[in-house]
């Protein structure tokens, strides 16, 4: 599924009207009548809805919601943010006179009446929030902004149109007033206000609305949220062998750090690698051993708990000699001259590799190493975190976070890699696409989760088209992490329950593959 800019939406709006020819009051009366239907549904037993509708078409959209509420034999109070009709948008104003044929009344507000409609949300049950959509910049101006104050304080549910009123559509930054909704409803897709953060936490459940928007006007479009309809499922043949489902080396660890590889190697193995073999330096191999028991492990020569400089030499040996299929590296491999030049190394080797951690931060400190990585032939999958992406482009951690997608685009473009950017969400970019993954939780901000998508990659790159391994990899992670939480909490939350709730997840995305199916609403938990 597409997830929208304003501008984006605006365009599809105005050719589904201009050229399509679905009139925009249609479109309207399709999200006012959908969004009435799922506030009913929501808050059946409840009696008393305070519409807030501003000037413009969200607000319209807020008319045909109370329009529909009065229909249902609510007690409804409809309130008009302007001085007057004269003010009102178009179909805003349609609206409100076919509200009225109907027997709806309304009161304008300003700020001199404001008190009015203070004194009506004591007694609302239910608060439909239509005072800004797509079409608000923040910051609020004006008496607007304490009619938003006014909402939150009244402590009551507010089912917002579209957007809550506030946010800006663009990003997941926030600024000034905005609302504290329960429930948002929007159309057509969701836009990026509802899945970043810290503006996604305000928008409570969000529902995304067929209202009839022609989305063949948006093919230019290639940003997405994976969904279990757009990504692929690795599969089994009966007639096959270990060998048929990649072996992956993984590299990495250091005295102190032998965690992460263990849990990258697991999750490799887990993730359904034929086989998996854990490269290590020798100081760490016996604890290693003693807690990998599928998989294997190969230890090189090391000093002072990191691979050493004759490491090198012998990990070309191995990878020469080895039957690998693809290299996963950097989990705990810290950083000095060996372990640089053993990344220099790897970046020649002519199969599929996934950088992560370490192998990152080695990876920054390699002049051009920018080039090296577009003279490779072979898939790279760099997954950096916002501090290991700051250290690989000197950008501030706060511009990259605030920027997550051109920050992934542009790294992807400069090193002709897939990027896999790790924050609050995490952004897959790759040619002119970008993938967000709306799953995975706060319990996840824990130490060795990184180690464990590393892992998953590196295994899922032997059984699917590069870019189609990793957006299977992101969502298994944030899956797996969302099912154990369900069971764990996000307190307790830790990397190694990834690897324990993977089969679990691929099980249950497979029954989402299987029960895909059209909808007029979807609630975005549900993908
Ligand atoms: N998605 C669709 O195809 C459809 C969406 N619909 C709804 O239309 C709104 C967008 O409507 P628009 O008229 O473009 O803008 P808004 O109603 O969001 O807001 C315009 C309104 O707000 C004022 N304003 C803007 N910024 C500020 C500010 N910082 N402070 C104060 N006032 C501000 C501006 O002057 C206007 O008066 C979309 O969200 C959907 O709800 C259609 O109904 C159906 C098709
Ligand atoms: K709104």
């Amino acid at each position: 599924m597409k997830v929208l800019k304003a501008k984006e939406m605006a365009f599809a709006d105005e050719n589904t009207i201009n050229l399509t020819g679905i009139p925009s009051l249609v479109l309207m009366e399709n999200a006012g009548r959908t969004t009435a239907q799922i506030t009913l549904d929501k808050y059946k037993d409840k009696e008393n809805f305070v519409v807030v509708a501003g000037s413009g078409n969200n607000g319209g959209d807020a008319l045909v919601v109370a329009r529909y509420l009065f229909k249902a034999g609510k007690k409804v109070k409809t309130y008009i943010l302007s001085s007057s009709r004269q003010k009102l948008s178009q179909d805003n104003l349609k609206n409100l006179e076919i509200y009225e044929n109907i027997g709806g009344e309304v009161l304008f507000i300003t700020e001199k009446n404001l008190r009015k409609l203070q004194f009506a949300l004591k007694n609302a049950d239910v608060i439909i929030d239509g005072i800004f959509g797509t079409g608000f910049k923040p910051p609020v101006k004006g008496y607007r902004e304490k009619v938003i104050k006014i909402i939150n304080n009244s402590k009551k549910p507010v089912v917002s149109v579209d957007i809550p009123s506030g946010l800006f559509s663009d990003s997941g930054q926030i600024e000034g007033e905005f609302i504290k909704a329960d429930i948002t409803i929007t159309f057509a897709y969701p836009k990026l206000c509802h899945i970043l953060y810290p503006a996604s936490e305000y928008c409570g459940e969000v529902f995304v609305v067929d209202i009839s928007i022609d989305e063949h006007y948006l093919q230019e479009i290639k940003r997405y949220i994976l969904t279990p309809k757009n990504i692929l499922l690795p599969k089994r043949k009966k007639n096959s062998h270990k060998y048929t489902y990649g072996h992956n080396l993984v590299i990495g660890g250091s005295v102190g750090k032998s965690g992460a590889v263990i849990m990258a190697s697991k999750a490799s193995t887990k993730a359904g690698a034929g086989l998996t073999t854990a490269l290590i330096p020798q100081e760490i191999n016996q604890v290693v051993e003693s807690n990998l028991i599928e998989e294997m492990s190969i230890p090189v020569s090391s000093k002072d708990g990191l691979f050493s400089k004759k490491a090198l030499g012998e990990i070309k040996n191995i990878i020469k000699k080895g039957k690998f299929s693809s290299i996963t590296i950097g989990m705990g491999m810290s950083i000095n001259d060996s372990t640089l030049s053993i990344i220099e190394y790897i970046l020649k080797v002519k199969k599929p590799i996934v950088i992560d951690a370490d192998g990152l931060n080695n990876l920054a400190l390699i002049d051009n190493f920018k080039n090296f990585l577009k003279k490779r032939k072979y898939p790279t999958i760099l997954t950096p975190h916002v501090g290991e992406m700051s250290r690989l482009t000197g950008l501030e951690t706060s511009y990259i976070n605030n920027n997550l997608e051109e920050v992934a685009k542009e790294f992807s473009k400069d090193t002709e890699s897939i990027v896999v950017l790790k924050s609050s969400r995490v952004v897959i970019a790759y040619k002119d696409e970008v993938f967000y993954s709306i799953k995975g939780n706060e319990g996840m901000a824990t130490a060795g989760t990184g180690d464990v998508l590393a892992g998953i990659l590196g295994a899922l790159v032997n059984r699917l088209e590069p870019l189609e391994a990793v957006k299977t990899g992101v969502y298994l992670h944030g899956f797996s992490g969302d099912l154990a939480v369900k069971d764990l909490g996000v307190e307790s939350l830790k990397a190694t329950d990834l690897i324990d709730y993977l089969p679990k997840a691929y099980f249950e995305l497979e029954k989402k593959k299987n029960n895909l199916s059209y909808s007029l609403v979807k609630s975005l938990k549900s993908y």
